[in-house]
């Protein structure tokens, strides 16, 4: 079950790029791999950016699904990546382990592969194998893509 998330951590595009870009020079070391299994959604922009620096054009999905906004529902498996063995030699790209339960599914169909993401978070962090930065496990993180820019009230405004 997710804690309830008391703390927000906003992720800016460019945030998210040099943290993506942070997480392609660990696994620099650990390559080469064959191709990259994209976890869809949150997976998508991460793994472009690490298969850009990388260079492999090798791309497969798995889509996964497990929260509707904050809440955590049932893990519901739409896709399984294609791959003709249980993921040896490819690399393994989400956004972040919370819970792990996303993690442990992706282990189960790919126990051979290598499992990155940029975030994680202390329940989920056993599950990966390389990461950039943890954050608390009652901190929510927002993604560049759940975002847009708003107009502020003045601090002043705010005071009851
Ligand atoms: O460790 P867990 O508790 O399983 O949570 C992590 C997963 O949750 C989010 O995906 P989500 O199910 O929200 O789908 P999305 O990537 O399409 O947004 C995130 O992108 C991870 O894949
Ligand atoms: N955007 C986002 N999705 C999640 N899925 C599970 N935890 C999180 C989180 O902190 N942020
Ligand atoms: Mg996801």
């Amino acid at each position: 079950m997710a804690e309830a998330q008391v703390k927000s951590f906003p992720v800016s595009w460019e945030e998210l790029h040099r943290t993506s870009k942070a997480l392609a020079w660990r696994l620099l070391e650990l390559g080469p791999f064959e191709g990259i299994v994209a976890v869809t959604r949150g997976g998508l922009v991460p793994a472009a950016i690490v298969a850009r620096e990388l260079e492999i054009r090798l791309i497969e999905t798995a889509c996964l699904s497990s929260y509707h906004g904050q809440e955590q529902g049932g893990l519901t498996v739409l896709k399984e990546a294609t791959l003709a063995d249980k993921g040896k030699g490819w690399l393994i790209v989400d956004d972040l382990v919370d819970t792990g339960e996303t993690a442990k599914s992706l282990r189960a169909m790919m126990p051979d592969a290598h499992f990155a993401t940029v975030y994680a978070k202390p329940a989920g962090r056993p599950l990966v194998d390389t990461f950039v930065t943890e954050v608390s496990q009652d901190t929510w993180i927002f993604f560049p893509w759940d975002m847009e820019p708003q107009p502020s009230t003045p601090i002043i405004g705010l005071r009851g």
